[in-house]
């Protein structure tokens, strides 16, 4: 199970993966001249066109004289960046993110090279700004801070013209889609055409830690109308003013959306996002087997969560086999809760050669709105179903349907706590402190909704509640804590966006038919197995994403070598699936590494 556990990381440092995806930039083809050239961020180099390149392309007398390099470009960058940080020292914190959002984007409409490679370079400072948290204030403030489109919009009003629309897109390839319909973003509810800022960002880390060329991505909004009052009811909201599509008309709009990109894209991987939880399920059972496709809040979130999971129990010092013995109590039954409880289930049978159908739901806690979800629930979801308790034998904590989270977590003393409710503060004083009479040496507590007002709880209450010596993740960033006795209570950040970049990546070299259950379980393996014991036992349950290309690399590596052996894999470009099936470990890194775009400015040539 541990396959790319020798594959020590080392080994393997971005350096390399540098040297191997950005020898020498070859010549770009442009087809513009001139002011199209500055004004398509795609190939604008700014004020760094050598003299050369503005006499062939027609840009001389159209830029100041000085040639700046790209070193000098960057700088400069950073030093407004860093600027704004001083001068708004002591605004409130949603005015900061903002302001560094609005200097990160212009730089993104302006000049993509220059933005990835600020963003691949100071990605751990960046991505809080670019992605979860501010990218739900984005979304939240869309209408105002709207300037320029990106992406793709299909509304309920353009059926029957998906086919031709998608033409429109102006680039020839596209290797990976983003699609959300706005229905559920993070934990801040149907924000309607408003979470198109929620692909931008998804697409952004697949650029900066998958190496997907950004010409190729294609963040898409699917506007089937909105039940948000307020937006239905403001005069400015940019999307369709109508009730939200169900049903057979919704589906039908999905259906031909993905009919379309599959006709002009047909190698092309989509991932959907934030979906509310009834169409995350259905869609993912619609076409999972035939398309190239996942659902990032399901099956990204469950990868993660169970590297985690996996984490908690090598931090008390336990064989992973141990993981069956685990008890683990999950607050939400979304599709994020209900994709973790799925995939955690199917480990547990794998490790146990057992059938996960089958196998007994012993160890595994549900709680939704409505308190704990058993059997005797009314109207029990389908998807929640196979992890409602049962009474009878198993019932040894005299708990009842409906029971408190305090009330379980007392009864239970779970080893983990694990939140993803959306719902702030739910962890509150009483339930960490019943966290405090864990059966586990290290209690772990996951409060991994997002952003961050809707996290479960805080790091400094669980070390403060629940113990210095418990293991905290959380899905957006928190700082460290400083403990009582000077040490440092570490803080992991739990986020799907340590997995999706590497699943994507790996299904599209791979070729892959469609991502399969070993794909994904492949790719959350390897993410546990990045961490050392030493870590582990610091608490340190996942790396640092300054190592996101790192990570991303062995995830898409060992996501194509569960696609070949699986026989799924049908080859990309010019890597045939024969000579895919005979790569070796290494050389499917070596070929990963390769295909990973990175910014540097390439010489641009004209061609009619
Ligand atoms: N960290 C990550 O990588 C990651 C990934 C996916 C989702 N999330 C976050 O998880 C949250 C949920 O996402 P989802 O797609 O499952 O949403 P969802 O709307 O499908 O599910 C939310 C669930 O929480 C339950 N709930 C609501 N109030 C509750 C309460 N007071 N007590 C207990 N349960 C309660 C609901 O009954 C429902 O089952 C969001 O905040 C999202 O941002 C985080
Ligand atoms: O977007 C994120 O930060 C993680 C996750 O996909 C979510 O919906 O919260
Ligand atoms: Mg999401």
């Amino acid at each position: 199970m541990w396959n790319m556990r020798h594959l020590a990381r080392a080994t393997w440092n971005l350096r390399q993966i540098r040297r191997l995806s950005a020898a020498i930039p070859g010549p770009c083809i442009v087809r513009k001249r001139g002011t199209d050239i500055l004004h398509d961020p795609w190939f604008n180099k700014d004020t760094a066109f050598p003299l050369t390149e503005r006499d062939r392309l027609g840009l001389r007398g159209l830029l100041p004289p000085r040639v700046m390099s790209f070193e000098q470009q960057y700088e400069r960058f950073m030093n407004s960046y860093r600027s704004l940080e001083h001068n708004t020292e002591g605004e409130p914190e949603t005015i900061v993110s903002l302001a560094k959002w609005r200097i990160l984007n212009r730089l993104h409409d302006r000049n993509e090279t220059l933005y990835y490679r600020v963003l691949i370079d100071n990605i751990k400072d960046f991505a809080p700004i670019i992605y979860t948290p501010t990218v739900g204030l984005v979304c939240q403030n869309y209408g105002g801070l709207f300037r320029r489109p990106r992406g793709m919009y299909f509304s309920a009003k353009d059926k029957g013209e998906m086919m031709s629309m998608i033409y429109n897109w102006p680039a020839q390839q596209v290797d990976l889609v983003v699609v959300t319909d706005g229905s559920r973003i993070l934990g801040l509810g149907d924000l309607g055409v408003q979470g198109i800022g929620i692909p931008i960002g998804k697409l952004d880390i697949y650029v900066a830690a998958a190496g997907i060329n950004p010409q190729r991505v294609l963040p898409v909004m699917l506007d089937v109308g909105t039940n948000n009052q307020k937006l239905l009811e403001d005069k400015l909201y940019l999307g369709l003013r109508q009730p939200r599509l169900e049903g057979d008309e919704y589906l039908a709009i999905v259906d031909e959306f993905m009919e379309a990109v599959h006709a002009r894209w047909p190698k092309a991987v989509i991932q959907f996002e934030d979906f509310q939880m009834k169409w995350a399920f259905e869609t993912l059972q619609r076409y999972r087997k035939k398309f190239c496709m996942f659902n990032d809040d399901i099956q990204g979130t469950a990868g993660v969560a169970l590297a985690g999971l996996f984490g908690a129990v090598r931090a008390q010092g336990r064989p992973l086999k141990d993981f069956v013995k685990q008890k683990i109590v999950v607050v939400g039954a979304g599709s994020a809760g209900i994709g973790v409880l799925s995939m955690a289930k199917q480990s547990v049978a794998r490790m146990l050669g057992t059938d996960p159908a089958t196998e007994p739901n012993c160890q595994f806690w549900l709680i939704d709105k409505d308190g704990l979800v058993t059997q005797e629930r009314k109207n029990l979801d389908p998807a929640a179903a196979p992890f409602a308790r049962t009474f009878g034998s198993e019932n040894v904590e005299g708990l009842t349907e409906g029971a408190s989270l305090v009330e379980v977590v007392k009864k239970v003393k779970p080893h983990v706590l694990l939140g993803l409710s959306g719902v702030g503060g739910i962890f509150t004083e009483d339930v960490l402190r019943a966290m405090k009479d864990s059966d586990s040496p290290r209690p772990a507590v996951f409060a991994m909704s997002n952003p961050t007002t809707n996290a479960e709880c805080t790091p400094g209450d669980v070390f403060k509640y629940v113990g210095e010596h418990a293991i905290f993740a959380s899905g957006s960033p928190f700082n460290d804590v400083l403990l009582e006795d000077g040490k440092m209570g570490y803080v992991n950040q739990a986020n799907n966006m340590y997995l999706f970049p590497g699943v994507g990546l790996g299904a599209l070299l791979s070729g892959a038919r469609y991502i399969s259950d070993g794909m994904l379980q492949a790719a959350a393996e390897c993410l546990a197995s990045y961490m050392t014991d030493e870590e582990i036992k610091k608490g340190i349950l996942f790396p640092s994403i300054s190592s996101i290309r790192n990570i991303t690399t062995r995830v898409g590596a060992s996501v194509i070598q569960a696609a070949i052996s699986e026989e799924l894999a049908e080859g990309h470009g010019d890597v045939g699936m024969k000579e895919l099936y005979h790569m070796s470990e290494r050389e499917i890194i070596d070929y990963v590494a390769r295909n990973m775009w990175f910014p540097v400015y390439s010489p641009l040539v004209h061609e009619k």
